[in-house]
């Protein structure tokens, strides 16, 4: 490493504002530094014989790191350098000063996801510098896109190891966490690993009406028209799908860590799953975990104070329960809006992503739940979930069947809400735990099939 502290180096990535601000608004001034800053504060990863360094679309990295046996399949590990934007008013600290005080690390990026990105190109310097090769061969792909879409970071890296006839073991990127304090009377935490994620669809609802003189209004115009519409589907939660998917499988795996008598209730699902169900939902954040969610993310209509609009638009951003599709939901919005003067247009639209497998066959599933064993002893519980966000992991459905998004740090609810929201930032300690669990991660991998102790120590 360079002559910067373990730390340093991310408060150094944090300081540059790689801001992805809409569609195509990118900061790539800051993209560019971005790429010069990993080059210097990690020398090691730059100058290793087998390690293959390539930029994909102008500001995304993809690392090769040849393994020396060729017969195991290669796996790959994702993070992203692009951060949302963050205004300055309501933190702490400035957003990208970078700040270390107190034990944290502050600023825009530090839990999305420049954590992942330093944490896994220090990890693999740490390797190198003890003169590691690895048996497996890996890439770590590092997209510079992903709060905006990923298709000129993550969907170009997957098409070029599509071409290059590439196929992976697994894949590993952000998503969920060890999680604490989301469950009332659950006082200890658990780790969930998510095999699949929710599907998105962004729907513009539009509404026309004839312009005209505000001294005499129409009965209605086009902004309540169109935000009676909005206010229905805010007011009418999609269905609770409760039972048809993964939660069920999760909160039986939770059951005996309750106090009596949810660890009863919760064994019983048979018969309590329509109690459980209804307080799951009572939660904004466990109810995004039973249901597609309605959010109206944008509102615009009017062109003067006394000019009767003569269009209104609204986008409504849904995240996609995996026991539905984009199809069966758009069905329903338009049951609930129920006025043909509404037009719908649908911006984008991805149905939830496959279920990976987390069998005891499944490599990356059980090298994961070993690694979490190994560095966070005191916690009990891995299990399978669903990530309620997207993530780039997938555009690479090409090229694996495995995908698993898991970052090996704590999250409390509060946490939660600093991730796109204000006061983002990563205890020095949860870092340092990151870059031991990678660390760990690349020599557990080493296994042709069961897991093994690694070699080195941290
Ligand atoms: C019993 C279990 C209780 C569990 C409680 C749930 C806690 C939730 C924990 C973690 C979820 C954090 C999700 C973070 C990953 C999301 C990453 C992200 O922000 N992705 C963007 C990507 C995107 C998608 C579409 C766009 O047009 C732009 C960007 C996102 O918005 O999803
Ligand atoms: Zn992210
Ligand atoms: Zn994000």
């Amino acid at each position: 490493m360079g002559r910067k502290s373990c730390t340093g180096v991310v408060t150094g990535a944090i300081h540059i504002p790689t801001v992805s601000f809409g569609p195509k608004e990118i900061n790539t001034t800051a993209l560019a530094e971005f790429g010069e800053y990993i080059r210097s504060v990690f020398p090691t990863v730059f100058k290793t014989s087998f390690v293959q360094h390539e930029v994909i679309g102008e500001y995304s990295h993809l690392f090769t790191v040849q393994g020396s046996d060729p017969s195991l399949q290669p796996y790959m590990l994702l993070a992203h350098s692009d951060v949302v934007p963050a205004p300055d008013e309501g933190w702490e600290v400035p957003p990208f000063s970078g700040l270390e005080r107190d034990g944290f690390i502050h600023g825009r990026g530090t839990l999305d996801n420049k954590n992942s990105v330093m944490a896994i190109l220090q990890a693999l310097e740490l390797l190198l510098l003890r003169n590691y090769i690895p048996r497996r061969s890996f890439f770590i792909a590092l997209g510079h896109d992903e709060e905006i879409s990923g298709h000129n970071g993550a969907q170009k890296i997957s098409a070029l190891l599509q071409a290059r006839g590439v196929q992976l073991a697994f894949i590993v990127d952000e998503g969920n966490f060890i999680l604490d304090g989301f469950i009332p009377n659950l006082k200890k935490p658990f780790a969930i690993i998510a095999v699949t994620e929710k599907g998105a669809i962004n729907l513009m609802l539009q509404v026309n009406t004839t312009p005209g003189h505000s001294s005499a209004p129409p009965k209605e115009t086009s902004i309540g028209i169109l935000a009676a519409a909005v206010s229905r589907l805010e007011q009418t939660p999609m269905p609770n799908m409760f039972g048809s998917g993964l939660l069920k499988m999760t909160l039986q795996e939770l059951a005996h860590e309750f106090p009596f008598p949810t660890n009863i209730i919760l064994s019983n699902l048979w018969l309590f799953g329509p109690l459980v169900s209804r307080l799951i939902e009572r939660n904004y954040i466990t109810n995004a975990l039973v249901r597609t969610t309605t959010a109206l993310t944008m509102f615009n209509a009017g062109v003067k104070v006394n000019v009767i609009p003569p269009v209104a638009q609204a986008i409504i951003n849904f995240r996609v329960d995996p026991a539905q599709t984009v199809q069966e939901v758009l069905e329903l919005v338009k049951n609930i809006v129920a006025d043909n003067r509404v037009q719908f247009h649908v911006l984008s639209a991805i149905d939830p992503l496959p279920v990976s497998p987390s069998d005891h066959q499944a490599l990356g599933y059980q090298l994961l739940r070993q690694t979490i064993r190994s560095v966070f002893p005191e916690v009990n519980i891995v299990a399978p979930g669903v990530c309620i966000g997207n993530t780039d992991s997938r555009h690479y459905t090409n090229l694996t069947t495995s995908i698993y998004r898991f970052n090996p740090l704590y999250l409390n609810p509060q946490s939660f809400q600093s991730i796109h929201g204000i006061n983002e930032k990563i205890s020095v300690r949860a870092y340092e735990t990151q870059v031991k669990f990678i660390f760990e991660f690349i020599q557990n991998a080493d296994t042709d099939q069961e897991p093994v102790p690694h070699l080195h120590e941290l």
